[in-house]
């Protein structure tokens, strides 16, 4: 990849949250979605329920969030079906995060950057899911790529799952939590962009379950990027937690909704009500968090 992008990611996705809401949907294929909307569990079910998604809501929601895992479940039919789908979405104005989970050592993590953020890669996606466990130095190509490419990265930092503590509430020498590290990290990763008045591309997956355990952490989440936060629906968290969760960093939350707006399927109108119904309820949290919160 040569060719620097013309319009960053972070300044894409502000775009599309002010025109479309700032909600992000899980394309999650769990086998039991499949069998609650009649579909079998294999290609052909795979293959129907992502493109009732795709064409459902990639005309009007700012990202759609595939999960990686899901479809690698069915080999490299379900890869194709992946591919398609990322395509489609892109291609009917929707944003493609690519929930990947990619974390390994430098060398090796250029060739999962390549896989989502080099435009030549069938799997070319607006954004990816990345895993800092490697060290946050580990995932340099991956940040790098993204600057070229006009793409984004969301590092996890504070995830939506109990058990995620253990690691992101570490503290470490020096007093800083191993998350608070990372949005360190993420809010210098968008400095230069923030200085050219745009939201940054480098985002962090804070969740929206976390209730007022934040502080516990020590985190500050004015990182300059999104925040992507799952959690909303099926467990347990509602957009009327994003201001106590993010305070004045809530206009920068993409709150992502998969299982609770995917049950409403297969109908196509359910899925858009679903949808607006969460997208509304984000976009009043979102206000009600105060102006100047940007
Ligand atoms: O990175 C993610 O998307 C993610 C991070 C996290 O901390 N928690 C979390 O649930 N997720 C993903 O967000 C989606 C949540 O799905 P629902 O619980 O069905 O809304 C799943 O695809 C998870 O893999």
């Amino acid at each position: 990849m040569t060719t620097p992008a013309a319009e960053s990611f972070g300044s894409r996705l502000r775009r599309a949250m002010d025109e479309r809401g700032p909600l992000c949907v899980g394309i999650d294929p769990h086998a039991a979605l499949l069998a609650d909307w009649g579909l079998s569990d294999d290609i052909a079910g795979l293959e129907r329920f992502t493109r009732t998604v795709v064409e459902a809501l990639a005309d009007r929601v700012a990202v759609l969030k595939p999960q990686s895992a899901f479809f690698e479940r069915f080999g490299s039919r379900g890869i194709a079906v992946l591919e398609r789908a990322v395509a489609d979405s892109r291609e009917a104005g929707a944003l493609v995060l690519m929930d990947a989970k990619r974390g390994d050592i430098g060398s090796t993590m250029a060739a999962y950057a390549a896989t989502y953020l080099d435009p030549a890669s069938p799997l070319f996606s607006d954004a990816v899911t990345v895993s800092p466990y490697l060290g946050y130095g580990s995932l340099r190509p991956a940040l790098d790529l993204a600057r070229e490419s006009g793409t984004g990265v969301f590092v996890l930092a504070l995830t939506s799952n109990p058990e995620g503590a253990e690691v992101q509430h570490a503290v470490r020498a020096g007093g800083a939590s191993v998350a608070a590290t990372m949005l360190d990290h993420l809010r210098a990763e968008n400095a230069g962009e923030n200085a050219a008045g745009a939201m940054g591309s480098y985002g962090a997956v804070v969740g929206a379950t976390l209730g007022d355990t934040l502080g516990a952490a020590g985190a500050d989440l004015s990182i300059g990027g999104p925040l992507l936060a799952p959690g909303i629906g099926a467990q347990g968290a509602t957009a009327a937690d994003l201001p106590k969760v993010f305070g004045a960093a809530v206009r920068d939350v993409v709150p992502n909704v998969s299982r609770g707006v995917l049950r409403h399927g297969p109908d196509a109108a359910a899925l858009r009500a679903s949808a607006a119904r969460f997208a509304d309820e984000v976009r009043e949290a979102a206000d009600a968090g105060g102006p100047g919160a940007r």
